[in-house]
């Protein structure tokens, strides 16, 4: 039987949204991709007073969404000051066990971490087929945002920390396939660097278990790389999302996170399967500061 995989993420974003969505929201993150388009459905569907919530768009396509759909959007830098985003709600090339994510497949991630970092809830929607038990197992490369310039040093400093597919090919420039000769230009007008690792990428329940990452050897654990690529010099963002989350990330003192605390799958057979965040002891990969206590506002 052949399974519908647009059904499979409309289903998982109305479950998404059906459980997180709150009551009285001021703003709310939509992200980017095929997924977030049925969230945003969803969120229309709940047939609330949506008028005088702000929706933070992730990108172009994104705030084309927002506009589309007959929602206010708010761009991320229209913010008040120490306001926070109530919750987000994006799309994932791939989720592991402890909800670390690879996103960017679309070219879109600087602005959705961002947002996800501003945001008190982070909520990923997606299909059976990012479900897996560790980042880097049907997804091949971690997708990284860099400033053009910096491109080719960015490369092969990559290869330096081991990024080679298992047919040996290195980090590489994304091409645009039919419409653009050379590389894609994100939302910021930068590059996508695609790189490789050996697969898969070890978590921190890993590690407690006895395993040992050895960067030289080939093996990374998820959090250690993310932040030796954003270490590069020219590197915007990397695109895993990871580290803190929910409480585990108040006690961080950082507010929000970019390991989502839920994650809805649609799968196979028409339902729908949640994750929800472990805590896990984890190195702080970048932080968004916790803000000074507001005095609460009428919405
Ligand atoms: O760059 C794109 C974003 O990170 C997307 O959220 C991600 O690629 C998932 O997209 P989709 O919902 O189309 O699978």
């Amino acid at each position: 039987m052949a399974v519908d995989i647009e059904a499979a993420k409309r289903a998982a974003a109305q479950e998404a949204v059906k459980n997180h969505f709150p009551d009285n929201p001021r703003f709310v993150g939509i992200g980017s991709g095929t997924t977030i388009v049925y969230v945003v459905q969803a969120i229309k569907e709940l047939g609330k007073d949506l008028s005088r919530i702000g929706f933070v768009p992730t990108g172009y396509q994104s705030k084309q969404l927002v506009i589309n759909a007959g929602l206010l959007p708010i761009e991320f830098d229209a913010l008040p000051d120490g306001d926070m985003i109530d919750i987000a709600f994006d799309g994932a090339d791939e989720v592991d066990e402890e909800l670390n994510c690879i996103k960017g497949g679309g070219a879109c991630l600087y602005q959705e971490k961002l947002v996800a970092m501003r945001s008190r809830e982070f909520v990923c929607v997606a299909d059976y087929r990012k479900l897996q038990s560790r980042l880097l197992t049907k997804w091949p490369t971690i997708p990284i945002e860099v400033e053009p310039k910096a491109a080719r040093q960015v490369m092969s400093r990559l290869r330096v920390l081991g990024s080679k597919s298992p047919a040996g090919k290195g980090p590489f420039l994304r091409e645009g396939a039919i419409l653009k000769a050379g590389p894609i230009k994100t939302d910021q007008d930068f590059f996508i660097v695609d790189a490789p690792f050996p697969q898969p990428l070890l978590t921190s329940d890993d590690l407690e278990r006895g395993a040992v990452a050895n960067p030289l050897a080939g093996s990374w654990e998820v959090e250690e790389l993310a932040r030796e690529i954003k270490n590069i010099n020219g590197v915007l963002a990397v695109g895993i999302f990871c580290g803190p989350t929910g409480p585990e990330a108040k006690a961080a003192a950082v507010i929000g996170g970019q390991r989502p605390v839920a994650c809805y799958f649609g799968m196979e057979d028409g339902s729908v399967m949640s994750r929800q965040a472990p805590q896990k002891r984890h190195s702080i990969v970048e932080t968004y500061p916790l803000l000074e206590p507001k005095i609460s506002k009428e919405h």
